[in-house]
């Protein structure tokens, strides 16, 4: 009789990635085949009009769409829309706002995390009682990306979350992605900045007349 040493670990099949994509495709160009590990940043880039934000939107299932989407091998079609979407969250580039004033945005158990992020974005605390549409647009920004991480996304897609900060505040988001990503979350970032994506990314994928290929 033959018996595996201990340290040997049995057959196992490796994990899934944490997001997949099969054949996905709109009217707006595909079909994209890619997966995004745990942990990992991929930047998209690509001129104006080339699909990019729809691309996000067809992954976060906002956008009608063909193929499969699989978060860590479960497909988007096997739970309820929100349920998705609690997971898997977009932020526009221009994020829409309902309530009058920036803390109404927020739960109340999400108020410790508040406390961690809003300094390390460089905002006051104080911020949360001032009326949305009295915010500068680099404060609506920052306080965007705030609000889409207080949702613990398993995987954040980013469209152009940035484009209004000074070069402190943007190195000041992404440290907080950068920690994000240590901690396990996928995140694909739109940018038109080849720096932010040099720096945040492993892989740049660039998006142009409805294909997707690495960089
Ligand atoms: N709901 C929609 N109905 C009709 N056309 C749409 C819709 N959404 C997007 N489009 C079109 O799809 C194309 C891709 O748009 P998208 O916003 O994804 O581009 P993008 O690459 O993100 O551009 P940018 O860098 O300027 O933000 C554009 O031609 C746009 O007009």
């Amino acid at each position: 009789m033959s018996s595996k040493p201990l340290s040997e670990s049995p057959d196992r099949s490796p994990a899934p990635a944490r997001l997949s994509a099969c054949g996905l495709r709109s009217r707006f160009g595909g079909p994209f085949d890619f997966e995004v590990q745990a942990g990992e940043c991929v930047a998209i880039q690509g001129p104006s009009g080339a699909g990019k934000s729809v691309l996000l939107r067809m992954l976060a299932d906002l956008d009608p769409h063909e193929g499969e989407i699989l978060l860590d091998g479960r497909s988007c079609t096997s739970m309820p829309a929100p349920a998705w979407r609690a997971q898997v969250v977009y932020q526009a580039a221009e994020p829409a706002w309902w309530e009058a004033t920036a803390g109404e945005h927020f739960a109340h158990e999400q108020r410790g995390f508040l406390d961690q992020t809003l300094p390390a974005l460089s905002l006051a605390a104080g911020l949360l009682d001032s009326e949305i549409e009295r915010l500068s647009t680099g404060e609506r920004q920052r306080l965007a990306l705030v609000r889409s991480l207080a949702r613990k996304p398993r995987v954040l897609l980013l469209d152009e979350p940035t484009a209004a900060l000074d070069p402190a505040s943007v190195a000041r988001a992404e440290a907080l992605l950068s920690g994000c990503l240590a901690q396990g979350m996928a995140l694909l970032i739109v940018t038109h900045s080849a720096d932010q994506a040099r720096r945040l990314a492993r892989r740049i994928f660039h998006l142009e007349h409805g294909r997707l290929e690495t960089q």
